[in-house]
């Protein structure tokens, strides 16, 4: 029997779906085979997107009240529910995720992020101030809340519809219309959410999903086309920059949430088997592919030999395997071309003189994985701070451990790095966990916790971590244009 042809993915302009002529393929990285095909747009595939946007402004769309708006987000959420195990299903196959880290945090947490955006929308204030005048009579000031207009979305491949949602959620709920081009790495759970979005009944060009890949391709036209209001980013630093340089001549808005170095410091007096896990689980989570994982571990002395030890058996202990296991810990990478990536990463420390603690290579698993894109869950410890692979991020599943002595010495190891992202700090002593949090220079801090998330809460980093907060009142301080009207009484 024929092989069934893999299926088209298409780009969602209009409320149409829309193929192009170029396309191209997107593998599984768990072994390798073809999953789809996926139309590239070109430049004008993208402008008829933003072309669609800016016609749905004047629309219905733009007439709706925030909480119709809001009504709609409740819709969109609905939609991904009735849907859930197709969107677990296609997260998995362009990631190899864990099935259970695809429901439990992946497609949960867009279900969540629309709700979440829905309601805070809908309650947000706005701001008023009684003015006195010299005449006696006052003036009211009070401020109004418009959306940008056109939105441009490009969205990394590591947590796919997480990232995607996080985006359009808050931009949809603040009234702009959005062009969104996911990675393409991870077309599929995109293409659903434009299907969701056109079965809710969100009005034609509200959503536009362009596909293709960054540079000289759909990314590039994005940022390059004089129709969007404004940018929001989430991936490599230097992608940020040459988005920033695109914008630049449009004075645009952008929102960068970028890359990090991030680390974790476990003191002495730490919850030693906690500090363990938070390790193991900040820099192996969905295989070290997460901006917020910790690449450089720093371990007070006296706890040092006993932690490294620790690591070491529990990252061992790690089940790499396929993403149906109940109990696995770690998928592949997102590709071969990533993997070629952090395995020069493993052959670098060691040039660099780092001792191999644990895995630094590739599993063979003798079977159809092996076609795949996984890596060894890997622990070094004997670089120096300045070693490239404690400066530059890796973005796989590994860590470096050193040992410090005292808070004046780890903060200023912590902040010495052009990155700001996010920290994890583990002591149980209150006070130190309050004076050294406010003291590193990142967006994040975590005390005996690591990734655990209130989406009210400010997220972005400093320096090359990115540019902007998003998340709560942040993300619609961004989405949105606050305006200021002055009524003399
Ligand atoms: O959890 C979030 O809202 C978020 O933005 C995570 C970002 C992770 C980036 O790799």
């Amino acid at each position: 029997m024929k092989p069934e042809s893999p299926a088209l993915l298409r780009h969602y302009i209009g409320g149409e779906f829309v193929a192009s002529a170029a396309t191209f393929d997107n593998l599984c990285p768990v072994d390798g085979r073809l999953l789809s095909r996926v139309s590239e747009a070109d430049r004008a595939t993208v402008e008829s997107a933003v072309a669609a946007a800016r016609r749905a402004l004047s629309g219905p769309w733009g007439k709706m009240s925030v909480q119709q708006r809001a009504a709609m987000l409740h819709k969109i959420a609905d939609g991904i529910e009735a849907r859930f195990d197709e969107f677990v299903a296609a997260e998995v196959g362009d990631t190899g995720r864990p099935v259970h880290q695809a429901r439990s945090l992946d497609i949960a947490r867009a279900i969540t992020n629309f709700r979440t955006f829905a309601d805070l929308a809908a309650c947000a204030n706005s701001d008023a101030f009684e003015t006195p005048t010299a005449d006696g009579a006052g003036a009211l000031n009070y401020t109004v809340r418009k959306p940008l207009g056109v939105v441009g979305i490009i969205s990394p491949w590591n947590l796919p519809l997480l990232l995607l949602t996080w985006k359009v959620a808050p931009a949809l709920a603040c009234g702009n219309a959005v062009v969104a081009k996911p990675s393409e790495e991870s077309p599929a759970s995109a293409t659903l959410l434009a299907e969701v979005m056109c079965h809710a009944g969100v009005p034609p060009g509200v959503f536009n999903l362009v596909h293709g890949r960054g540079a000289d391709s759909a990314g590039q036209f994005l940022t390059q086309s004089t129709g969007i209001d404004a940018l929001t980013f989430t991936g490599e630093s230097r992608t940020g920059s040459t988005i920033m340089k695109a914008v630049a001549d449009g004075v645009k808005e952008v929102s960068f949430e970028l890359g990090g170095k991030n680390a974790a410091v476990v003191f002495a007096d730490a919850d030693f088997d906690a500090a363990v896990a938070g390790v193991v689980r900040s820099s192996f989570t969905n295989s070290g592919q997460v901006c917020l994982c910790s690449e450089r571990v720093y371990v007070q002395r006296p706890i040092y030999e006993k932690f490294v030890a620790a690591i070491k058996e529990k990252v061992h202990a790690l089940r790499i395997g396929f993403p149906d296991e109940a109990e696995v810990d770690m998928g592949p990478l997102i590709s071969r071309g990533h993997r070629d990536k952090v395995l020069s990463y493993y052959r670098l420390a060691v040039e660099e003189g780092a001792t191999v603690v644990a895995g630094g290579g590739v599993p063979v698993f003798g079977d159809a994985r092996d076609q795949g894109a996984y890596v060894q869950p890997t622990v070094w410890t004997g670089l120096p701070d300045n070693a490239r692979c404690n400066t530059e991020e890796i973005f796989g599943p590994v860590c470096h451990i050193a040992p410090f002595d005292d808070e004046e010495e780890i903060i200023g190891r912590v902040n010495d790095s052009k990155y700001g992202l996010a920290c994890a700090l583990w002591t149980t002593n209150l006070s130190r966990a309050h004076r050294v949090a406010r003291r590193i220079h990142v967006g994040l801090v975590w005390v005996n916790t690591w990734y655990l998330r209130d989406l009210r809460t400010p997220f972005g980093g400093v320096k090359l971590s990115g540019l902007g907060r998003e998340g709560g009142r942040y993300s619609l301080d961004f989405y949105s244009d606050v305006a200021n009207i002055c009524i003399k009484l």
